[in-house]
């Protein structure tokens, strides 16, 4: 469980964090979304202990970072700047950090296994790619079997199939009962992962909740014989019409409301679509708002 209440950071008189309040649960995914230099990594640092808050609270379990006893066991990062030193192998790098953490030798083999780094266990990490390198950094997040995992933009450089690795790790993770906090900018790739959302921007919270009642919001894709016609009557029945020049954008109807109104009107219809909103138009929507 990760909270947070009333958290901020001032660097000078920039506020990078402001007031955020949210709650990361058990057996659920949350994505903390903002654009570049909304606050996302300032926040994971605070919860993580590496930056102190100027004031409010960041909790792991219950407790701020420095208060948990064994924190490499309750809580795993994988941060934008790697963790390994260039020089070791990612082998040596994993008993390194096993010894840290209190795990087994068998424990850190078995996880470059499961990260898919068998093969390169041997090479220096400086050698790695970009997506050897985070998968190296979740395999070390992983090392003291923490409920709670925090990913700061861990797509980035990951190829579609290591995403998907990602996505099913961290879902399985979630599916255990665990705790999973990830940033990211890329909303494509977070819509498929997450459970839960927070919007943020200039440093406060923008939207929080669930994904699914963040884009409730869906609009049917109408094609019909005439749209000025169809736009007035369904105006008259209470929805909102737009269109992009092709066919009509309607929120308020269901499809058979439509579909109806259409033949009272003697209007053909052509195409008649439901389209669940993505993220990213929740995201701009909310953005725009401001
Ligand atoms: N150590 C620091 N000193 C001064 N300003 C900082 C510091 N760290 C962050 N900031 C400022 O705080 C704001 C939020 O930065 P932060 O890195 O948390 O954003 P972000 O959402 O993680 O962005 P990105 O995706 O680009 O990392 C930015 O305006 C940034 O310039």
């Amino acid at each position: 469980m990760i909270e947070t209440r009333e958290l901020t950071k001032t660097y000078g008189r920039v506020d990078a964090v402001r007031d955020v309040t949210f709650t990361a649960a058990p057996g659920r995914v949350t994505g903390l979304l903002g654009l570049n230099g909304s606050g996302k990594s300032t926040t994971l640092r605070m919860l993580l202990g590496l930056t102190r808050p100027t004031r409010g609270q960041a909790l792991i379990n219950g407790s701020r970072y420095r208060d948990l006893k064994n924190p490499l066991r309750q809580v795993g990062a994988v941060l934008e700047q790697g963790l390994s030193h260039p020089g070791q192998t990612g082998y040596a790098h994993m008993m390194t950090q096993a010894k840290l953490s209190g795990a087994s030798r068998e424990r850190a083999t078995a996880l470059l296994e499961y990260v898919g780094l068998e093969d390169a266990g041997g090479k220096r990490s400086g050698e790695y790619s970009l997506g050897m390198r985070q998968r190296l950094a979740v395999a070390t997040a992983l090392l003291g079997e923490p409920s709670v995992l925090i990913l700061d933009e861990p797509a980035n450089g990951l190829d579609p199939p290591g995403m998907a690795w990602l996505r099913g790790l961290l879902r399985d993770h979630a599916y255990a009962g665990g705790t999973v906090l990830i940033s990211s900018h890329l909303l494509s790739e977070l819509e498929l992962l997450v459970d839960d959302v927070v919007i943020i921007g200039e440093g406060r919270v923008l939207r929080a909740g669930p994904l699914d009642e963040l884009r409730a919001g869906t609009q049917l894709r109408i094609r019909g014989g005439d749209h000025e016609r169809l736009t007035t009557a369904y105006e008259q029945a209470g929805a909102s019409v737009a269109t992009d020049g092709r066919a009509l954008w309607v929120a308020g109807l269901s499809p058979e409301q439509a579909g109806d109104i259409a033949l009272e009107q003697r209007i053909p219809i052509y195409e008649l679509v439901a389209e669940t909103q993505h993220l990213e138009d929740v995201f701009l929507s909310v953005a725009e708002a401001r």
